[in-house]
């Protein structure tokens, strides 16, 4: 995986640059006049010419090329020390004792390069034209802040840099100026920008060719018979069908947009139970004077930045952008593909078949849960740590509606061109319909025991009485661990058993839209198969996150729950 680097120096507090000034002023031997630090401004930063630090003695060749600004002039560790500082007269414990420095928070880093630096910073000749670069970075940085104390909570400066000896003199540079400095690695998620290129060509692609698929071939796979046949079987088959019957034709775009637009209405005017999100990262963030104040987590690249997305919660007035467009758009598209498919076989047939109502059934089960928990949606994985770019919209817009619905599809294509109706026995129907709504039943009270918990702790708990609540949804005085972090993670109910019994369930509830469609067509397992690897990634990128967060206490929850999806299996 690419992993560009960068190196992004913090100034944390105003605590902490007050501390800065009064060590800069002692460096340079000049008194600080206690709290008048502002006054300082123009007598402290050094110039970077003028205040550089001596290097080798006073008539040696390389004090001269030091002096001269020579490209080639090098700087040894002890030349990093602060002015006058006497490398064997001090000591920790002298830094200790000192006053100035005394006064600093704990967290602030220590003026003196450590041992460990130093030691490395023997072997290491480091030209002098790249100290001067980076340091008259940092001056410029602190003289442009030194004006305004209010924000220095939240600036930053960023440096981006490749090359990792660059960025070891930033943080050994910013060390010695008493600032925090730390690597920002760039981790790309898909594949970094060809893997998440490759999808958005890639998924739009895939679903015309399953449409062709089942509109015209009974759900089987189509492809060119021999190498020779590509170019036209691309032209005939794929092109050319297109064309004529999925272009998208005024009316389809009316109905579509006029959909979503009579949504986002309602959503504006008839809002549902209004409740309190988790906390979001402080959006009053600077990055060297780029990136506007919305944007969260940028990779820097455009292709990669537009797939993940910028925002976290987009807004319109009170509509939040990416619940409304997760809940209240392609749920009910998908239902209402269903129940048009049922309607359609009524009409050609005046009957409908078992399984095409166990899949209206199983479209409402899951869009009636989307609206009747909706209050418990803001904890969940894709509103508070998703952002809304490409990959969320696209599938929420076209994915769920227009893939999830390929066994209603495919049951009611079969039916009109083969004239026989795809059907089961008795008992296969029966334990169907069952394993449905058992998993239902975990998939919801799974949601809820988890969301509600997470509610309760944040006080943002409602009750609702929105069809249907089901036993076992809210669990009173659960078990759960306490983390250092302040969260509390639910070892109760379904929760005890497994860490993903909601993905389990969700699953279970997937792979029985294929089954009740029978083995004639890949197409209606598409969704099973698809949510599988979704879901496995989202476990690896979740496991990933809490244990960084929660760390041993998370270590301590996976003993208590120790399986994933199934006990005593996986
Ligand atoms: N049909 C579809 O297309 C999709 C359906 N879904 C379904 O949506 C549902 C929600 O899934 P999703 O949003 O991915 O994940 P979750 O709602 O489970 O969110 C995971 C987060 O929950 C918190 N958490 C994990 N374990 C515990 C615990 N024991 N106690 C308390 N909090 C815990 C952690 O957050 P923290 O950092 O706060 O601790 C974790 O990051 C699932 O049923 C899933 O199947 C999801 C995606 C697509
Ligand atoms: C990732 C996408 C969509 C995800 C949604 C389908 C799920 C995200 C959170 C889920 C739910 C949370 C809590 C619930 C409470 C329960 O009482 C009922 C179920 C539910 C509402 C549950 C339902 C599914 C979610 C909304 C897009 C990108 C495909």
């Amino acid at each position: 995986m690419n992993s560009p680097q960068s190196t992004v120096i913090f100034v944390h507090s105003t605590a902490h640059w007050e501390a800065i000034q009064k060590q800069r002023a002692q460096l340079l031997g000049v008194k600080p006049e206690p709290g008048l630090i502002k006054k300082e401004k123009k007598a402290a930063p050094p110039s970077v010419k003028s205040k550089r630090p001596n290097v080798g003695s006073e008539i040696s060749r390389r004090r001269k090329r030091w002096v001269n600004n020579h490209p080639q002039a090098v700087l040894y560790a002890e030349d990093l020390r602060p002015p006058g500082y006497i490398y064997k007269h001090c000591n920790t414990r002298i830094l200790e004792q000192d006053t100035m420095i005394k006064s600093r928070p704990q967290h602030i880093v220590p003026t003196i390069l450590n041992r460990h630096i130093r030691r490395d910073l023997k072997k290491t000749h480091i030209s002098q034209g790249l100290v001067t670069k980076f340091e008259s970075m940092l001056m410029e940085f602190i003289d442009t802040w030194l004006d305004d104390l209010e924000q220095l909570d939240n600036v930053y400066l960023q440096i981006a840099s490749n090359n990792q000896f660059e960025r070891y003199v930033v943080h050994t540079l910013s060390q010695y100026y008493g600032l925090e400095s730390f690597n920002n690695e760039v981790h790309y998620e898909f594949g970094g920008p060809v893997g998440v290129c490759a999808m958005m060509i890639g998924f739009p692609c895939l679903m015309y060719y399953f449409w062709i698929s089942l509109e015209y071939h009974q759900g089987r796979l189509i492809y060119p018979t021999s190498l020779l046949q590509v170019k036209p079987w691309i032209v005939n088959e794929i092109w050319n069908k297109i064309k004529v019957g999925a272009y998208p034709s005024l009316w389809a775009t009316q109905v579509y947009m006029g959909y979503v637009v009579f949504s986002f209405v309602l959503a504006y005017c008839m809002p549902g139970p209004v409740v309190e999100g988790l906390p979001i990262p402080s959006l009053n963030v600077y990055v060297s004077g780029i990136l506007n104040h919305q944007t969260h987590r940028m990779s820097g690249n455009f292709v990669y930045d537009y797939f993940m997305g910028s925002c976290l919660n987009p807004r319109i007035g009170p509509v939040d952008l990416k619940m409304w467009a997760e809940i209240r758009l392609p749920w009910p598209v998908l239902f209402y593909l269903s129940l048009s498919c049922l309607l359609k076989q009524y009409e050609t047939y005046g009957t409908v078949t078992a399984p095409a109502v166990f899949m209206v059934l199983a479209h409402f089960l899951y869009v009636n849960a989307c609206q009747k928990g909706e209050e418990c949606i803001p904890t969940s994985w894709d509103i508070f740590y998703e952002k809304d770019g490409f990959m969320l919209i696209f599938w929420n817009m076209a994915g769920v509606p227009f893939t999830y619905c390929y066994s209603s599809i495919y049951l009611m294509k079969y039916q009109l061109t083969t004239g026989r109706a795809i059907t089961h026995n008795i008992f296969y129907i029966a334990s169907l319909f069952s394993i449905l709504l058992l998993a239902y039943y975990v998939f919801d009270t799974g949601n809820s025991q988890k969301n509600r918990f997470r509610m309760e702790q944040n006080g943002s708990f409602i009750a609702r009485n929105a069809f249907p609540q089901l036993p076992w949804g809210h669990i009173r005085n659960p078990t759960y661990i306490r983390t250092e972090h302040g969260n509390l993670l639910l070892t109760s109910g379904w929760w005890g058993i497994c860490r993903k019994p909601h993905y389990t369930a969700d699953l279970t509830m997937a792979i029985s839209w294929g089954l009740i469609t029978g083995s004639g067509s890949f197409l209606p397992y598409f969704y099973f198969c698809f949510f599988l690897c979704v879901l496995v990634h989202r476990v690896s990128r979740d496991m990933e996150r809490c244990a960084k967060k929660y760390g041993s206490d998370w270590e301590k929850y996976c003993e208590r729950v120790p399986y994933i999806f199934i006990p005593y299996v996986f």
